[in-house]
């Protein structure tokens, strides 16, 4: 649903609520334009001398009265029109929040987080500052000015009101004319803050390797640079603004010379009373407000429907991986995997990554991925939870093509520990049973235990509930893989993929993951991706890439004995290990 019929839906939803809002407005403005009339009479009196003390005391109380009145319209209709706005505010961000979920990983490889959640701050607020302010203010202006010139006509002049409203006129067309200027600028302002935080954000990501290479005054003047953009964005915003903001009141300070002079003969010929006058420039002073107020709801509209079409791009965009129209569910998934792939490529890329893969996985094996780096391997298995889309007919799952399954039911079947082992900002156990949010306690343990982690988090001083740092920063590199790994074990899923997520352990360590990875191989079709033969040594089966190819596959024995790739890399590795030890 595009944000503007979100909109159009949410307004409708609430119309009595706004209905109630505007109205209690109008009362407002109708009640708050008595006031000059009244000091219009008081000084009438007081000029003819007819005011007694308790005279003064009764048009105090009533202006007392008339202003309560007012106050307690105004702030009805105000609170309600607020409280509106921010719920649709919290409805946009939700819905955007929801959007992007549903996006392939590709989108965010292509869109910086800095420039989308710009984009859930700053737009979704100019929005509901529009619909709160903007709603109230027009309202209130629209009829503070209609009951101001109908109190002037009335009960004033109508020639004095049309003469002083002469140069109010050229209000709206100014508007027009830079209204679409403030629009552009608005919108600089908000890609330059779309900038900054992208770059705050990659900075603040790599904040261990600025440091290590201490890099922080590089960073700090690349961050001045995009600073001073938007201080320059923003000065030429403030400038259009500061014109906008200035004509207004000169207009009506020329409205206010003729109000004086015509207003004054008038007054002076007695063709109207010394009270009316003084209450011509009181109400005179009331329609300069609206007017003000009027420009700056349109700008506020202006940038808000900037904002809404922006909104807008975002919202179109359709998941490039998403269900069939049919999709197929399977009773259970055992695990069985094919894959019969001619070739593959990025979506943005020319020439083939992957070609001529052909392996079949029965439910409970292992396959052992291993190769040079930019080899393909994680392209290989990034296919499966289809992270990628393979072509049509060459991924398939217990004999059914994944393009054809329900896109849940596929990615329910797989644990994923990518190769950065993501973690979140929270605590160890909330990490570990992420996407179990139903595990008890010992199931948690168990898996901690599986991964090898189980004695570093008891040796921690809460355990469990040690918040890691952002992305698990406060983490050695081989207790975030541990995590992940866990994380991964407790999710029981009947396929686990490693990313070469044993590359930070120790030698020890990874065999007694791989131990607890055998006791449980039949139930678990395991694809391990690894640098470090001894990681695949006890696979069913290893293939081993080479610019996107099989160049070799076998089980270890069978590879060691054919003497290629694997067995040299592999008494490279073994010697490297001697030296070690
Ligand atoms: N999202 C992507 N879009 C386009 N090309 C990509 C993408 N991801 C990877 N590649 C390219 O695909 C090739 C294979 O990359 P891949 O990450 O699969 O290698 P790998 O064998 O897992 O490497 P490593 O061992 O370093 O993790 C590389 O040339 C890489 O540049």
């Amino acid at each position: 649903m595009s944000p503007q019929s979100l909109l159009r839906d949410y307004l409708l939803r609430h119309k009595w609520g706004y209905i109630g809002s505007t109205l209690s407005i109008i009362v407002s403005e109708f009640i708050f334009v008595q006031f000059p009339n009244i000091l219009g009479r008081f000084t009438d009196a007081l000029a003819k001398h007819r005011l007694s003390g308790r005279g003064i005391l009764v048009y105090a109380a009533l202006l007392f009265i008339v202003g309560s009145v007012y106050v307690l319209f105004y702030g009805i209709g105000q609170a309600q029109n607020g409280r509106a706005a921010r719920g649709f505010e919290y409805l946009l961000r939700l819905r955007l929040f929801e959007h992007w979920e549903l996006l392939s990983t590709e989108y965010f490889r292509k869109r910086s987080i800095g420039d989308l959640l710009n984009h859930a701050m700053n737009d979704v607020r100019q929005v509901r500052e529009a619909l709160s302010g903007g709603f109230n203010i027009l309202t209130n202006s629209i009829f503070l000015m209609t009951a101001t010139l109908i109190m002037t006509f009335t009960t004033v002049s109508w020639k004095l009101t049309l003469a002083s409203m002469i140069p109010l006129v050229a209000i709206p067309f100014f508007i027009v004319w830079i209204g679409p200027q403030v629009r552009v600028s608005s919108r600089r302002v908000q890609e330059a803050l779309s900038a900054m935080s992208e770059f705050a954000e990659e900075s603040f990501s790599s904040i261990r390797l600025v440091k290590a290479t201490a890099n922080e005054p590089i960073e700090a003047s690349r961050f001045h640079a995009r600073v001073n953009d938007i201080v320059a964005e923003q000065i030429s915003l403030v400038r259009k603004t500061a014109l906008f903001q200035a004509v207004i009141p000169t207009a009506s300070s020329i409205a206010f010379g003729i109000a004086l002079l015509y207003g004054g003969w008038l007054a002076v010929t007695h063709a109207i009373q010394l009270g009316a006058f003084v209450a011509f420039t009181l109400y005179l002073g009331q329609l300069v407000v609206p007017l003000q107020q009027i420009g700056q709801v349109i700008n506020n509209f202006q940038r808000a429907f900037a904002s809404l079409t922006r909104l807008q791009v975002l919202l179109d965009e359709r998941p490039a991986i998403a269900d069939p129209e049919h999709p197929a569910e399977l009773p259970t998934i055992r695990g069985d995997i094919r894959i019969d792939l001619a070739h593959f490529s990025y979506p943005d890329g020319d020439e083939p990554v992957l070609r001529d893969i052909h392996v079949h996985l029965k439910p409970g094996q292992t396959l052992g991925i291993v190769g040079r780096t930019g080899s393909g391997k994680t392209t290989l298995v990034n296919l499966l939870p289809r992270m990628f889309d393979p072509p049509a007919h060459s991924v398939f799952l217990d004999g059914c093509d994944i393009r054809e399954l329900r896109l849940q039911q596929l990615r329910e079947a797989i644990a994923y520990v990518p190769q950065d082992g993501f973690l979140f900002s929270t605590t160890i156990r909330d990490n570990i049973s992420f996407g179990r949010s139903d595990a008890l306690e010992s199931e948690i343990e168990r898996a901690a235990r599986a991964a090898c982690i189980y004695d570093d988090i008891v040796r921690f001083p809460d355990g469990f509930d040690t918040i890691i740092g952002e992305r698990g920063v406060t983490l050695s590199g081989g207790q975030r893989q541990r995590t992940a790994i866990a994380r991964a074990w407790l999710k029981d899923a009947p396929i686990l993929i490693l990313d070469d997520s044993l590359s930070a352990v120790d030698m020890e360590t990874e065999k007694r993951i791989l131990r607890a990875l055998q006791e449980v191989r039949q139930n678990r079709t395991t694809l391990i991706i690894a640098h470090r033969l001894s990681a695949v040594r006890t696979a069913d089966w290893i293939i081993v890439l080479e610019e996107g190819r099989i160049a070799e596959q076998g089980t270890h024995e069978e590879l060691l004995q054919r003497g290629g790739i694997y067995a040299q890399t592999y008494a490279l590795q073994a010697e490297g290990e001697v030296i070690d030890t």
